[in-house]
């Protein structure tokens, strides 16, 4: 039964289209990474299916009492206030010492309770944030570049561990991420932005498309080369049929509006 979906989803701020004609599902414990420039409206996307903006067009529909946890891009924690791991991870529903504990060793961070939240390390600190998210028993965890600020073995460690809890919980999970490596490697659908669905689909064919390629070359920061199957024919931004709107299809890229791909 799907857990989230956006139909027609459209936000404005003001007078500008951040997000267009957006239609997205959400399945029971899958991956979907969503790819896209900066002002792409990635973080629009996340907030609309928060329901922490409203959408100017089309709607978003969540399974009746979804529980979702949300991990943001950073969080700012006034360091004058002091709030230690306990009292953050208890924030807004009072957790249970016992608890608190078991999911701190869970994300690889034990013991870590009595400490500031604002003495904390990068990689300890959204770790923390995993941790507060999962504490919800979450049927939908959104990421929202996660590890920005990680260094890559950091940000490998980070999503080995998304991965386990995936396994673990089966816990959907609803990814923002620059990082090739994780949207290759991690997802088991990518969905491709630019204010309006590029392309979706499989990783491997969504890499492959002209609207994915248009948006991030060929070789973005070395990592496609790593992934790709060789090519040894141009593609043509324009060398496909883009009369259909497909809904999602796992082994297939779909395309809409390549006219504003690149
Ligand atoms: N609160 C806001 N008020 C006005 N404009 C906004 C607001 N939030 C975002 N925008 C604009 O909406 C567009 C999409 O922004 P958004 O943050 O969703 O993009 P993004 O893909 O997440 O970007 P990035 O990769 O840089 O984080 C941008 O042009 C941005 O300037």
């Amino acid at each position: 039964m799907t857990l989230i979906a956006a139909q027609g989803l459209g936000v404005s701020y003001g007078a500008m289209a951040a997000l267009r004609d957006v239609d997205l599902v959400i399945e029971p414990g899958e991956i979907v990474t969503v790819v896209g420039p900066n002002g792409s409206g990635k973080s629009t996307l996340v907030r609309a299916l928060l329901g922490v903006v409203r959408p100017s067009a089309g709607q978003v529909t969540r399974r009746a009492g979804l529980r979702i946890g949300y991990v943001p891009q950073r969080l700012a924690v006034d360091d004058r206030m002091p709030l230690s791991v306990r009292r953050f991870l208890s924030l807004p529903d009072r957790r249970d010492r016992d608890e608190m504990r078991a999911m701190l060793d869970k994300v690889g961070v034990p013991g870590l309770e009595d400490r500031q939240m604002t003495a904390l390390s990068g990689g300890q600190f959204q770790r923390v944030l995993l941790a507060r998210a999962l504490l919800a028993d979450p049927e939908l965890l959104i990421l929202d570049e996660a590890t920005q600020g990680l260094d890559q073995p950091g940000t490998a460690a980070f999503y080995q561990l998304i991965e386990d809890v995936r396994r673990e919980t089966g816990v959907a999970i609803l990814m923002v991420s620059h990082d090739l490596h994780v949207v290759m490697s991690a997802s088991d659908r990518v969905i491709c932005l630019n204010g309006h669905v590029c392309c979706q689909g499989q990783p491997h064919v969504v890499t492959a498309a002209p609207e994915y390629r248009a948006l991030f070359g060929l070789g973005t920061h070395g990592t496609m080369a790593l992934y790709q199957h060789k090519h040894d024919h141009a593609h043509d931004a324009c060398d496909h049929d883009h009369d259909h709107d497909h809904t999602p299809a796992h082994g297939t890229a779909t395309q809409k509006d390549p006219a504003h791909a690149g």
